[in-house]
């Protein structure tokens, strides 16, 4: 049985959507990847349904640790962290295992052995050389539990099958962060404990149920996630003109300067005030990969780099633009840091007038030359718009049909078919259609019902120089604000 791909990636999200987990996520993501390898090459119409057969039930995934672990009661509710009232006996089976054996059958039996943060599976016996193995009171409830290939590796190894039960003390540092917040918060809600991490901050989007456990939230992520020392909660969706999100400190320092890599590269940035995604990274080193040594890159919403600085390793001279002042003053913080302020030119502008002012004025001399132009343009929620920017750019004398600027333009889309939606929009913007002269790339699936895409063309000679489709608003050339990186200090 086959069904159509777009079909089988809108339908996914809303079968999975009561029931989603950290395991059934990871899922989509996988089917997410396949949906791609399916959609790219030729743009296939069909996707084989057996994939779904992998799907992992989500169910089986879940309630696991509880039966491990019941909560003291008086955990119930708890808004300020007490590590101790976690505390509890529970019991455990056990093998009593000479020592000799003991790897080997710690091989075998991998599955079913005791995993827990911070807690070791292997005690010594007093007055003797065997060691005490505990076992996952989850798979092996009784002698029966074990599966034929254990029970032959325990014979083999003269281990006798007769279980042990062993009294654990089991502390906050062995439990996860998901039982921590199982067991405070109340009964039948969801616990979600999932975050983003950039540099030392976690960023999390908190239900309105879990507000008011948000100062014990953040410490446990904080205790269970080494290098986290700042959590901070979403406290609006990201429509700022700025892309940025505002956000309040959950738990931990109030330092919002992160220093993190991507592609092997550094940044530096205010995360409260600049816009930055580390979902980003497989799409920034995609467009990267693309350039060749002495490209030009014109990056109109350059955010705090991500683009323009490996582009600039990479031997590309760039033009970098962003709106948000924070943004550009950490892009030249960042050319400084990756020492690449020779090869990118910053400026602090709209982008239409970015495309009007400093592309218009560096395009002509650069469609004389051999080598690449990339336009870049990330800003999904308004970046097709932009596009009109080209439209009548340059004069009609310079028109020439060779070295035209290749653009990679994103657009989120809520529609059946995102692929259509994205070039029926970027056409209408450039007022010609773009109707089998580009490639529609998915970067992402942000929500259920929204993608992340990116178009790339070649911008059409009658949109750059036909000047009857020129812009006929009277658009003030804005002075450049232009600067060489090496040219400020921070
Ligand atoms: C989605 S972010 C992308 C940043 C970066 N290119 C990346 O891939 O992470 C969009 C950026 O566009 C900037 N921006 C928003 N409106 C703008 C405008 N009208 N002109 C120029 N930049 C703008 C924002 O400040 C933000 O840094």
């Amino acid at each position: 049985m086959r069904c159509p791909a777009e079909a089988m990636w809108r339908i996914l999200p809303r079968i999975f959507s009561l029931q989603l987990n950290k395991n059934s996520v990871k899922s989509l993501y996988q089917y997410r990847r396949l949906y791609i390898t399916a959609l790219q090459p030729d743009r296939a119409s069909t996707f084989p349904v057996s994939v779904l057969k992998k799907m992992p039930d989500p169910q089986q995934h879940s309630g696991i640790e509880t039966n491990l672990y019941t909560p003291p009661p008086e955990v119930s509710g708890m808004t300020i962290l007490d590590r101790e009232a976690f505390t509890q006996t529970v019991v455990v089976p056990a093998l009593r295992v000479p020592k000799e054996v003991l790897n080997k059958l710690v091989k075998s039996l991998k599955k079913v052995t005791l995993q827990r943060p911070g807690m070791r599976r292997v005690l010594e016996v007093e007055g003797c050389d065997d060691k005490l193995l505990l076992l996952d009171p989850v798979s092996i409830s009784s002698t029966s539990s074990f599966s034929d290939a254990e029970s032959e590796a325990l014979q083999s190894f003269g281990v006798p099958l007769e279980l042990q039960q062993y009294e654990l003390q089991l502390t906050y540092d062995n439990l996860k962060s998901e039982e921590v917040l199982r067991a405070v918060l109340p009964e039948g809600q969801d616990v979600t404990s999932g975050f983003s991490r950039v540099g030392h901050i976690a960023h999390m989007n908190l239900r309105e149920h879990q507000l008011p456990y948000k100062q014990l939230i953040g410490q446990v992520i904080m205790d269970k996630n080494p290098g986290v020392t700042c959590v901070v909660n979403k406290t609006n969706t990201i429509d700022s003109t700025y892309r940025n999100f505002k956000m309040e400190v959950m738990a931990g320092e109030e330092n919002m300067v992160a220093k993190v890599r991507e592609n092997a590269v550094t940044y530096e940035f205010d995360f409260s005030r600049v816009y930055w995604n580390p979902r980003l990274s497989t799409e920034h080193e995609r467009v990267v990969a693309l350039l060749k040594r002495g490209d030009t890159v014109l990056d109109v919403f350059a955010g705090v780099g991500p683009f323009a600085i490996p582009a600039a390793r990479r031997g590309s001279t760039v033009l970098a633009n962003d709106l948000n002042p924070e943004s550009y003053r950490w892009l030249n913080h960042n050319c400084k840091l990756n020492k690449v302020e020779r090869k990118v030119t910053t400026f602090n502008l709209d982008g239409r007038a970015f495309i009007r002012s400093a592309v218009k004025q560096e395009l002509p001399a650069l469609l004389k030359g051999t080598a690449s132009v990339h336009v870049v343009m990330n800003l999904p929620a308004l970046a097709l718009e932009f596009l009109d920017a080209f439209r009548g750019l340059l004069d009609q004398e310079l028109s020439c049909d060779e070295n035209l600027p290749l653009v990679h333009c994103y657009g989120f889309s809520n529609k059946d078919d995102p692929q259509r939606d994205v070039v029926e929009r970027a056409s209408a913007s450039l007022g010609f259609s773009l109707e089998g002269q580009c490639s529609v790339h998915l970067v992402r699936n942000v929500s259920p019902n929204k993608e992340m895409m990116c178009v790339s063309f070649t911008i059409p000679k009658e949109v750059l120089f036909n000047s009857e489709s020129k812009q006929t608003e009277n658009i003030e050339e804005p002075a450049l604000k232009r600067q060489k990186c090496e040219e400020k200090t921070d």
